[in-house]
């Protein structure tokens, strides 16, 4: 049976009637085609990406899985209507962390319209876009079983500042309650999420290497998608911390030209995320131990709060 997802963090949305992505059991992700270009425009990319051989093995595991389009009953009730069948990138995870990341100091390109350039320079002036070459678009983050997931209204994430995106790309690897606001995040995962060979820097850097040679696309207003389970890492298991990119709908062709915005967007967030794992304690008031973990893990069944 279809359903709006539970674990979406940005974009539209098919919550309230209105028109959004649905998911099923099988692992799959139903992105509605927009009446406006952008639906033709998303499907021609996974079509002409999911065929190209000139993109490596290594580079496909970065995007969801394609699995061509399907005529459905849409979310906000107008009838039948064309969907992308897209893998469901967290069908098997367990209270996911997620964070929607929108790459890029400008989110619009020469050939958008008039009006579409003008809401995007907007957009990208009021948030960090323009300062930092990417925006938080969204997120979820998994506190504990009691406390559930933090998830911040789309107007306070539209008004994060560059300290807040520090912050909060802190808290999404920390063993404390992301809600709290009266303790500083440990960082506690951080190793075992950013770091490490698997990890998410590892994942972003390989992405960097591609799109420093890569000239066939040029993504405008994509977003990497990041996403682990806590709970995995807090057992002592693989956190299996993922990197995907998604959002595809104002993607051109890059003729020849290497896609600079993506690339510097990219570069300045992963200058973040290396920064938090070179100087995990910074402000912290509590040193990261096994202990910080067993807590967690006490946290997680009920016994400590
Ligand atoms: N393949 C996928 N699997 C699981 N979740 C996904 C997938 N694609 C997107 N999502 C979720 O849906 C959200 C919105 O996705 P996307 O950006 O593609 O939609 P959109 O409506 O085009 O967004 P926007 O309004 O920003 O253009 C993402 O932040 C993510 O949480
Ligand atoms: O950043 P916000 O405030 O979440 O706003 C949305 C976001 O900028 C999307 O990228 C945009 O879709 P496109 O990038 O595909 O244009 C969408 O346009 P829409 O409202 O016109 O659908 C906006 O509502």
């Amino acid at each position: 049976m279809l359903k709006v997802p539970d674990h979406q963090v940005a974009g539209h949305s098919a919550r309230h009637g209105k028109l959004g992505p649905l998911v099923d059991d099988s692992g799959r992700f139903y992105k509605p085609l927009q009446d406006d270009e952008r639906g033709p425009k998303e499907l021609a990319f996974y079509t002409s990406f999911s065929s190209n051989t000139r993109i490596p093995d290594h580079i496909h595991r970065f995007f969801p899985v394609f699995y061509g389009t399907q005529l459905l009953e849409a979310s906000n009730g107008s009838g039948l209507r064309p969907h992308l069948v897209l893998q469901d990138l967290v069908s098997n995870r367990l209270n996911p962390s997620i964070i929607d990341i929108k790459i890029g100091s400008r989110t619009w390109y020469p050939q958008a319209s008039e009006d579409y350039v003008h809401r995007c320079l907007k957009k990208d002036k009021a948030t960090t876009s323009l300062l930092l070459g990417f925006r938080i678009s969204g997120l979820r983050i998994y506190g504990n079983s009691k406390s559930g997931f933090w998830k911040p209204e789309k107007k306070h994430v539209q008004g994060f500042t560059p300290e807040d995106v520090r912050l909060v790309l802190r808290k999404f690897v920390s063993s404390n309650s992301p809600t709290d606001s009266n303790s500083v995040p440990d960082c506690c995962f951080a190793p075992s999420v950013y770091g490490g060979s698997a990890g998410i820097l590892a994942q972003l850097l390989e992405l960097k290497a591609w799109f420093e040679d890569q000239t066939i696309y040029h993504f405008n207003s994509c977003s990497v998608l990041m996403l682990y389970e806590k709970e995995s890492v807090m057992k002592g298991r693989s956190s299996s911390a993922e990197v995907k990119l998604i959002d595809f709908a104002h993607v051109v062709e890059g003729r020849g030209v290497i896609d600079h915005n993506f690339l510097g967007g990219l570069c300045s967030f992963i200058k973040f995320v290396s920064e938090i794992l070179t100087s995990p304690d910074e402000h912290s008031t509590e040193a990261c131990s096994p202990d910080s973990e067993k807590k967690c893990i006490s946290t997680e069944n009920g016994t400590t709060e």
